[in-house]
């Protein structure tokens, strides 16, 4: 039997997430496809943002670092993200940059497996992954070595010399998604620690690191988290690591004391010992109030209506004749995160020409035309909008205009 085909404002009236739209502060005419680069402003962190300056600093002074839990925020907050990404509390903490994490991590997995001197991670991983690599490498000499595996196959070219199997979950271009689960469990088999990036799946469909075993995790709050611009990221160290765990970055708050202000450092036994100078208290507030949004929804429901929105856009993008003009790279809706990626030559200028009709997608070099859904505010009406402009723009061949190929932008 054919599936009933509906309409764009029926899949909207029917969506159980349709209100949630409400929660954030969007600018008008405007159709939002890179939450999954930097999510929008959530009406909460706006307000939160008032009062963290205003209220806790301008007014509590230094005694809010008591009154009002500052001290404690990077655990509160990182057990907030623990529950988004099937970490029991006392496993994550939120603190400093994906990039620095990074750092940590994978120095502390490195001293826990003496023996074995090789990291593995994905060629096609997030620059910054393979950058802090290549500098921890730096530091360590040459007896440590970085050691590419093929994404498509990575269970068969795990080997028992690998300290640390780093990878990114979701493909940041392509949106290919990696199986958590059985990596996880491959990679154990051979004794190996896994760190897995969690940067384009926290927020965006349900993780399980405790469920899969996983021994460690980053990933930032940016994107389908929406902490805004630099927010904070978090660490994931599974209970069972935490007492052998020891990263380098030993800074006074990562101390099992630090107001005793020992001059020895005794870093804490638990997650805490991540933290290292004085958290930024701002942002992070502004994250608390941000992840508040996903109080009352499902990552479950997040992820079955992101399947829906691009099963959508797809179907749109065919009836209108655009997959003839563009090949999809994304791998199929079960392989692959909340976002699509689309290679065309024309790719930036197609982007700066979409832009400049409202509709905010990314580019990624060298031809990815990359489109990310995040169903919170996402409506089947913005999809529909987004496919006519793109349809429009490439049967008028905009791209090819001076203005929109000229590469100006950096993201
Ligand atoms: C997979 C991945 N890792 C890391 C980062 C960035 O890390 P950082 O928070 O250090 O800027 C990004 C994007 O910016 C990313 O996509
Ligand atoms: N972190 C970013 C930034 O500071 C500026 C502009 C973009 C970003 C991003 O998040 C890029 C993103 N990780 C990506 O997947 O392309």
């Amino acid at each position: 039997m054919m599936n009933k085909v509906f309409s764009a404002e029926q899949l909207d009236i029917k969506d159980p997430l349709r209100d949630k739209a409400q929660a954030f502060s969007l600018p008008a005419n405007t159709v939002y496809l890179d939450g999954n680069s930097l999510g929008p402003l959530p009406k909460a962190a706006k307000q939160q943002a008032d009062d963290v300056v205003n209220e806790q600093w301008g007014k509590g002074l230094i005694t809010s670092w008591n009154k009002h839990q500052w001290i404690h925020l990077p655990q509160i907050v990182g057990d907030k993200i623990g529950g988004l990404i099937g970490a029991k509390s006392g496993q994550v903490i939120c603190c400093d940059s994906i990039s620095i994490n990074l750092f940590k991590v994978l120095s502390a997995a490195l001293k826990m497996h003496p023996s074995r001197k090789v990291i593995a991670t994905t060629r096609d991983n997030f620059p910054t992954d393979i950058y802090m690599v290549q500098g921890l490498l730096d530091l360590l000499g040459s007896d440590y070595s970085i050691r590419y595996v093929d994404e498509a196959c990575i269970g068969s070219q795990l080997t028992d010399d690998i300290a640390v199997l780093m990878l990114t979950q979701v493909n940041f271009r392509s949106g290919n998604k990696l199986d958590m689960q059985s990596i996880t469990e491959q990679a154990h088999q051979k004794g190996i620690l896994t760190l897995w990036d969690l940067a384009h799946s926290a927020g965006a469909f349900p993780v399980s690191l405790d469920a899969c075993n996983v021994d460690f995790a980053v990933g930032c709050t940016y994107k389908y988290l929406n902490g805004g611009p630099g927010a904070p990221a978090f660490i994931y160290v599974a209970k069972r690591h935490q007492a052998q765990y020891q990263q380098p970055l030993s800074g006074w708050m990562g101390h099992s004391s630090p107001f005793s202000f020992s001059p020895d450092y005794a870093g804490d036994n638990s997650v805490k010992q991540n933290l290292c100078g004085t958290p930024g208290i701002i942002g992070m507030s502004i994250l608390d109030a941000a992840l508040d949004v996903f109080e009352d929804v499902s990552l479950k429901a997040i992820d079955e209506k992101s399947k829906k929105l691009q099963a959508f856009f797809i179907a749109e993008a065919k009836r209108a004749g655009l997959l003839e003009k563009f090949s999809i790279v994304s791998p199929n809706i079960d392989n692959r995160g909340s976002q699509l990626a689309f290679a065309h030559d024309h790719a930036y200028a197609i982007c700066q020409a979409w832009i400049a009709e409202g509709v905010i997608a990314d580019f990624r070099a060298p031809n990815i035309l990359r489109i990310g859904f995040a169903p919170l505010y996402l409506s089947f009406v913005d999809i529909e909008k987004a496919v006519a402009s793109l349809t429009k723009i490439m049967n008028e061949k905009r791209y090819e205009n001076d203005e929109f190929q000229q590469r100006q932008s950096v993201t």
